[in-house]
């Protein structure tokens, strides 16, 4: 049980869970009732074996008492495993735990608690003390069973009856009390750590456990925006694009009739320093508005804070300020409902080894409350959508899929059941082209219905799906804009590729000198050189007439004249926000 319990937390499927609609009630009575089937069915056997192999423990004693005392111990082990689990995040190290202690306790009930018990002289306070650890409690009633048991076989009579529960020297019913006390004060505890432990809920501050059950979320906003109270420090450095965005939010924020799917409103989150290291701003008041329909793309280095964003917006980590809204619900109060109807699809894929692909597209799918054949249907194209549906692939258990075909499938699962805002980290790492190609398509569609949020490394991911686009470094977005727009903005320029040997490196540079007094070399290898000449001092055919007179002088083994790509203006735009921040 505690193994299973910290499998999921480990994996974070739990939190999966969470975030494709499934609440903690919910969670934690169907992981309840599967702990207690079992358990019932392992003690029936067990009870069952016992009696028709002639021991007397099991056909002596009352069958209604040894109910009870394995009902309640069942229970309690359920709920003390629900409670251990909420301190572990490693299986293995609460594999381990878990059996030093089923041992520990089994040995030193038999070697040291047995000897406390039967020593008349010791306090009887201590004993009820050491009881309260659920093995020595399970111990000492099996402890009075065999005794009776005992007696009653060596008397010819019964073994323990009702009437047995008052004999003074009976521990049992002190135990039954012990454990029905601490059963349900394991449960409450345990769901109560799990709601502080959960990231993802909205619950941090233990005073807000039982307020945030009641309150329903308004309606946005009207309210004074966080960011109105920095903006203005923070504008003056900006530009102009990102400091519109911001005010656009302001804006939002102040409609009662705003019906933006995602509104960002100076979001900051900072991670605390550890061993020595400084804190770290991974994300400085970040303000962004996204209607539906729209598909809004984040560019930007390794490092820059894009999985910070999205951990915030999806519950994940909590922002350190300020706040966001996904159809007016705030995130850091309204996240079980935001769940409801937001879909994700990690930078790692999340999934049960031993599920197959339609198994998770079916609970998942159950989760946004798919039923009947509408269940089936889209169950059905989705795996269709993401190629998982032919040759039974749907069908065979996740362990055996390939990198592509699990992104596929998370994909799917970001998906299913219609969801309003779609969260996509890098979903495209690792597809071949024809799947990447295929999971574009299937983005394209689905963005007319919802609003997508996507992180990319890929400049041609961004330039195909995306409507807008935000280039963000060092935890800040440098420009917001559609692609089209940044070319221009930032592509002022044609790039210029020469490769020739080394030596006529100094030729090239002449020649470009004489086309474009200045042009800005960008780069230089091994007699690769790249140059920026701004269009409005070159003509295209200059250049071209330029190239072929020099051939006759020096070897050129290749030319290109390009106009600004989208992965120009990213390298220009990150660089120049890297420049700026080290002069800071
Ligand atoms: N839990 C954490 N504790 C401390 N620092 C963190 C934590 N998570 C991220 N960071 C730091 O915050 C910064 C932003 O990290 P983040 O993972 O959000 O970047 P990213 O843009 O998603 O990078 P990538 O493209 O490589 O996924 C990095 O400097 C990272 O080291």
């Amino acid at each position: 049980m505690l193994a299973y319990l910290v499998y999921e937390k480990q994996q974070k499927l739990k939190i999966m869970m969470k975030m494709q609609g499934l609440k903690d009630v919910p969670y934690w009575m169907i992981s309840y009732a599967y702990f207690f089937v079992l358990s019932v069915v392992y003690m029936t056997c067990f009870v069952i074996f016992g009696y028709f192999i002639g021991l007397n423990f099991f056909r002596l004693n009352n069958y209604g008492i040894q109910f009870v005392f394995f009902f309640v111990y069942i229970n309690l082990q359920i709920a003390f495993a629900f409670f251990v689990a909420s301190f572990f995040s490693s299986v293995k190290i609460a594999t381990v735990i878990g059996y030093i202690y089923v041992f520990g306790s089994g040995l030193l009930g038999a070697f040291l608690f047995l000897f406390f018990i039967e020593d008349k002289t010791f306090s009887g306070i201590w004993v009820l003390v050491m009881e309260i650890v659920p093995g020595f409690s399970l111990y000492r009633g099996l402890y009075e069973l065999g005794q009776y048991a005992f007696a009653g076989s060596a008397t010819g009579s019964s073994g323990m009856m009702w009437g047995n529960l008052k004999d003074p020297v009976n521990g049992m019913c002190d135990i039954l009390i012990i454990m029905t006390v601490e059963w349900a004060l394991l449960l409450v505890l345990a769901f109560y750590l799990d709601q502080m432990s959960s990231v993802g809920g909205s619950v941090r501050n233990p005073l807000l456990l039982f307020r945030s059950s009641q309150k329903k979320h308004a309606p946005l906003l009207h309210k004074s925006s966080s960011a109105q109270q920095d903006s203005k420090v923070i504008v003056n450095m900006e530009k102009e694009d990102v400091a519109q965005e911001r005010r656009l939010v302001e804006q939002l924020l102040m409609d009662r009739n705003a019906n933006e799917a995602v509104i960002c409103d100076n979001l900051r989150k900072m991670y605390p320093g550890r061993d020595g290291n400084p804190d770290k701003l991974a994300v400085r008041g970040l303000s962004l508005a996204l209607p539906k329909g729209q598909c809004f793309g984040m560019l930007g280095p390794n490092g820059a804070g894009k999985t910070s964003f999205i951990s915030m917006m999806v519950g994940l980590t909590r922002p350190t300020s300020g706040t966001a809204y996904a159809h007016g619900m705030d995130i850091t109060m309204d996240m079980d409902d935001i769940y409801t109807n937001m879909g994700l699809c990690p930078q790692h894929d999340l999934l049960w080894e031993t599920l197959t692909g339609k198994e998770h597209l079916f609970f998942y799918a159950r989760l946004k409350n798919l039923k009947g054949a509408a269940l089936v249907k889209a169950v059905d194209d989705s795996l269709k959508s993401v190629n998982l549906f032919h040759g039974g692939v749907g069908d065979k258990q996740v362990g055996m899929y390939s990198g592509g075909m699990k992104r596929r499938l998370s994909v799917a699962i970001s998906l299913i059941g219609d969801p309003k805002v779609v969260y996509m980290d890098e979903p495209s790492t690792g597809l071949d082209p024809a799947s990447r190609n295929n999971l574009w398509n299937i983005v394209k569609e689905a963005k007319r219905n919802c609003a997508i949020v996507l992180t990319t490394h890929s400049m041609e991911e961004a330039e195909v799906l995306c409507d807008r686009l935000g280039i963000f470094v060092d935890g800040e977005f440098q420009c917001i804009g559609n692609p089209k727009e940044l070319k221009a903005r930032y592509g002022g320029a044609y790039i210029f590729t020469v490769t020739t040997s080394p030596e006529q490196e100094s030729e090239v540079d002449q020649l470009v000198r004489r086309l474009s007094p200045s042009a800005n070399k960008i780069y230089n290898l091994s007699g690769t050189q790249k140059f920026e000449l701004p269009k409005q001092e070159v003509r295209i055919a200059d250049v071209f007439r330029a190239v072929e007179m020099a051939k006759s002088r020096f070897s050129i083994h290749a030319w290109g004249l390009v106009d600004t790509t989208l992965e120009d203006v990213f390298i220009k735009v990150a660089k120049g926000a890297e420049v700026f921040n080290d002069v800071a």
